[in-house]
């Protein structure tokens, strides 16, 4: 098992730093009313929102209840969980229910709005304990806002860090350098997940941990993807691949398109149908693991899939260059991304009559050739914002200062043509060829232009 998931903190008092926070969130569960609003835990990765939702129903002998993948997240799901009929005590004889909500930033899923507000309304009035998780509380709703409480969690001190290390290295039975420590809590920037990931990657397998067993491990001189892609295609050995995953940055959902991205090109039928099918069972996987947090599962989910595809590869490396996925699987590399994405897929298969499947499949890379050439145009045509203009141009600088000065054009022309209303008509011959004013409205009409496109 590997040590993040083993070392998470069971109990309230196992959670390292953020002790205002930790405090503010076991008083409001010992006193917890249908009055309480429900918390929302924000803050950076890594520094124990979730190990303390799960440490404190642990604590408060509260079954926990998750739902986190967006699907789950329907209004009847919610009122199931949270609403008038909950009932108080569950099967396994826990007192109450701890419903979570991670991602709390895309609390409404594939919902549409009307969607979002009737679950932010039923959280308002849930009849149990309600946790929401977020990283960045800013881009939370303000509805949401408006029934929760918030409790920020910061990055911790490489001082709070340093000494759950040493528990870690006690309880492996690895004597450890104080410098190893040291360094390895200097760089995880607040992180303890990356803090631990980085300790497993120095001292796995050893008795002893030195300071440079740490700068071997570190970062810059870790696997990348490109490594453990060729190294599965070309059959290195099953504990290389899976030591090579644990030090990739990636996660495995990544691994997984990368290994799908070079799959396709792979000559044979036969082998691409098995690695398609260990590809399919460690989705599984990776499924499971993110609606029940259970992080353990990701570790399957990579042995499944790289040995698996190292197997129907059998050795004979990659067909021709290793290829990063394509650009719109890349895309969901992060929590917002991923949101982010799906809400410009939904709008522009609104737009467009189009399919969202279809899009991302056929037109995705015509529409960022174009976005790219011309970005000033395209915000307005497809209404985007800076984070979707970024996810066709990545450059976030360029996209806010693009949307930026359309938005001000807009502002200056919306401007004018009231002016132009109010002016008097006396004198003035009316002409039913004027151009009418552009309102935000008539953006969403489709262009000649983006006729011809679709
Ligand atoms: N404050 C902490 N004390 C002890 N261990 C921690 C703490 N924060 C994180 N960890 C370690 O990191 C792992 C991940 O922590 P957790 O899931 O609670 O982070 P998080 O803040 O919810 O992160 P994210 O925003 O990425 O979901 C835990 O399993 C544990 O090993």
């Amino acid at each position: 098992m590997d040590w993040v998931e083993k070392y998470r903190p069971q109990h309230l008092q196992d959670v390292v730093g953020n002790s205002g926070a930790v405090r503010l969130i076991y008083e409001w569960a010992r006193d917890w009313s249908r009055q309480k609003k429900p918390l929302i835990l924000y803050g950076k990765p890594g520094t124990g929102k979730t190990s303390s939702a799960y440490a404190l129903a642990n604590d408060m002998n509260w079954e926990v209840v998750e739902l986190n993948a967006s699907d789950q997240r329907t209004k009847a799901a919610l009122e199931r969980v949270a609403g008038a009929g909950s009932t108080t005590a569950s099967l396994s004889g826990a007192s109450r229910k701890l419903i979570l909500l991670d991602e709390a930033d895309n609390l409404h899923g594939q919902a549409d709005r009307g969607g979002a507000k009737a679950i932010v309304e039923i959280i308002a009035a849930a009849q149990q304990p309600i946790i929401l998780i977020a990283n960045d509380y800013y881009s939370l709703t303000r509805e949401l806002k408006a029934v929760t409480e918030p409790v920020q969690f910061r990055a911790l001190q490489a001082r709070s860090i340093v000494p759950r290390l040493r528990q870690i290295c006690a309880a492996e039975g690895v004597a450890c350098d104080p410098a190893a420590l040291d360094d390895i809590a200097n760089r995880a920037g607040g992180d303890m997940r990356a803090a631990v990931n980085m300790l497993y990657a120095a001292a796995i397998g050893k008795e002893h941990l030195a300071a440079g067993d740490v700068h071997t491990s570190a970062k810059d001189e870790r696997s990348t993807i490109f490594e453990l892609v060729g190294a599965t295609f070309k059959g290195k050995r099953d504990a290389d691949l899976l030591r090579m995953a644990v030090e990739v940055e990636d996660t495995p959902d990544a691994i997984e398109q990368w290994l799908e991205g070079n799959l396709d090109h792979m000559p044979d039928l036969a082998s691409r149908a098995e690695g398609y099918a260990c590809l399919a069972r460690a989705d599984e996987y990776i499924g499971r693991t993110y609606r029940r947090q259970y992080y353990t599962l990701w570790r399957y989910a990579s042995a499944v899939m790289l040995l698996g595809v190292a197997d129907a590869a059998g050795g004979h490396g990659v067909h021709g260059r290793i290829m990063p996925p394509s650009r719109w699987q890349k895309m969901g590399a992060s929590k917002k991304q991923k949101a982010v994405r799906a809400g410009l897929s939904r709008k522009l298969s609104e737009m467009t009559h189009i399919p969202q499947d279809a899009l991302r499949e056929d037109f995705f890379t015509a529409i960022t050739i174009l976005v790219e050439r011309d970005p000033a145009t395209y915000v307005r045509e497809f209404d985007l914002d800076a984070d979707e203009l970024n996810l066709f141009i990545h450059d976030k600088a360029r996209a806010t200062k693009v949307v930026k000065e359309v938005a001000k054009e807009e502002k200056e022309k919306a401007k004018k043509a009231a002016a132009k209303e109010k002016a008097p008509t006396k004198g003035k011959k009316s002409r039913d060829d004027d151009p009418p004013a552009d309102t935000g409205e008539s953006r969403r009409d489709p262009s000649p232009g983006q006729a011809t496109l679709f």
